[in-house]
């Protein structure tokens, strides 16, 4: 029996890593969760999973949540002993707050594997603090890698912490590894979608609401991943992610837009043999490996029947519209502190444009504005890429927008 922490339980990812405990319920116990401020779902997940612990990182909510449980204990139906009250397991729960209530829950003792699957740079510290606490955890969220995967993967090497991603192409990826030398490893190739755009001319795409950009052709996903997958920049991310989770240079590094998203990346070796890792699009199962690794465990998911797709469809990405997957390989390029300028200045761009704010290729004009304005450095410490972070946020909102 694992005891999971899940970072992110109200999110697309973190519901779907409910479910696979809800298929899996003599393997896996939930022990603590954690949200940004959505505390109405977040009580009935308690009243479900009954966890030991829960963190709302916004305050003002957390306070609310703590104040209704008072209410219901002091309101409740009269029962002969507590735990016969239906409301009980909101009285034995221990509510926590901020980013310290995140903190808490990555370096619990009652957790032994931590799920994250907080959207943006917010889930990082929670990550390094967790590592630092010898916890092995799995991984969603990418934007930890993107602003400072160096310092993250050289912590997990040193503590002997196992990430295990649920990124579907990283998941892909790493199941391809097993088993391989390193030195045996030519290439990497990422699949991308393409996304809603795929198909648009640039001056169709330059017009495109937000509600057009978060019709992801496959995958039902959060708000900020689907505008990032509508720029590509998810792929640019993922490429960043890649580069530190497998400790591989980005020359090795390619991306291909397979419409079906069947494949859902592959490895190239040195022989010129080629493995892949393909399904049925369906993030419970990258999710259910990540949980179960380095077992396998049964899953009723949908099976892939390739005579029924028939057809397998690749080209290769166009930069020109989708400007944001030059800008990551950039960044990346760039090194140090250069990653993190990209990533905050797509998370502030990201928000405005749902906030109909700019427009679509705002984001991109912007974003390479940020990282003009700024000169990369070699970061050795988690403050320094927190500052860094906290300068391109300010900079973007308040110096271009
Ligand atoms: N969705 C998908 O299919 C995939 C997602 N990913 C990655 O997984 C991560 C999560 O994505 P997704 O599930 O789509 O996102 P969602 O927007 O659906 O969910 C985000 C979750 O994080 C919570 N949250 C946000 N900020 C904080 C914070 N500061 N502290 C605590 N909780 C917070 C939200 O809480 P609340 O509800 O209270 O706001 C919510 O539970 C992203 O990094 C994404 O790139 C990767 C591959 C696929
Ligand atoms: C499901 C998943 O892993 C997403 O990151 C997905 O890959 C997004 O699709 P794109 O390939 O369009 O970015
Ligand atoms: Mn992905």
């Amino acid at each position: 029996m694992k005891n999971l922490g899940i970072l992110g339980s109200t999110g697309s990812i973190g519901e779907q890593t409910l479910e696979v405990v809800r298929k899996n319920p003599g393997d896996y116990r939930v022990s603590a969760l954690a949200v940004m401020g959505n505390i109405s779902r977040l009580k009935e997940q308690i009243q479900e999973f009954q966890p030991k612990l829960v963190a709302v990182f916004d305050p003002d909510r957390g306070k609310l949540l703590k104040e209704e449980i008072i209410k219901l204990k002091a309101r409740g139906p009269r029962t002969k002993t507590p735990e016969d009250n239906p409301n009980y397991p909101l009285f034995r729960v221990k509510v926590l707050v901020g980013l310290e209530g995140l903190v808490a829950i990555a370096t619990s003792g009652e957790v032994d594997l931590l799920v994250n699957s907080v959207v943006g740079s917010a889930g990082l510290v929670p990550t390094v603090k967790a590592i630092d606490a010898g916890k092995n955890i799995a991984l969603a969220n990418k934007e930890t890698l993107v602003v400072a995967g160096e310092l993250v993967m050289q912590k997990a090497r040193e503590k002997g912490i196992q990430i295990t991603p649920i990124d579907s192409e990283h998941s892909a990826v790493f199941q391809c590894l097993q088993g391989e030398k390193k030195e045996s490893l030519e290439k990497i190739i990422l699949t991308a979608s393409g996304g809603p755009f795929r198909t648009w001319k640039k001056e169709e795409i330059e017009k495109a609401t937000y509600r057009q950009a978060l019709k992801h052709p496959n995958w039902a996903m959060g708000r900020k991943i689907s505008i990032d997958s509508a720029t590509m920049m998810n792929k640019g991310l993922e490429v960043i992610e890649a580069r530190w989770l497998f400790d591989v240079p980005q020359e090795k590094i390619e991306t291909l837009v397979h419409p079906e998203s069947i494949i859902h990346s592959m490895v190239e070796y040195v022989d010129s043999s080629v493995i892949a890792e393909l399904g049925v699009p369906d993030m419970k199962v990258p999710i259910q490996y990540a949980l179960s690794y380095p077992e396998r465990i049964k899953g009723d998911y949908e099976k892939l029947s390739l005579s029924k797709i028939r057809n397998l469809s690749f080209e290769e990405p166009d930069t020109r519209r989708f400007p944001c997957l030059k800008l990551a390989y950039e960044a990346l390029e760039a090194g140090g502190t250069m990653p993190a300028v990209l990533n905050g200045a797509n998370e502030v761009l990201v928000e405005a444009y749902l906030q109909e704010k700019i427009t679509f290729y705002d984001i991109p004009k912007y974003i390479k504005m940020a990282m003009e304005a700024h000169t990369p450095f070699e970061y050795t410490t988690l403050e320094e890429i927190l500052e860094v972070d906290r300068w391109v946020r300010d900079y973007v909102s308040n110096t271009l927008l």
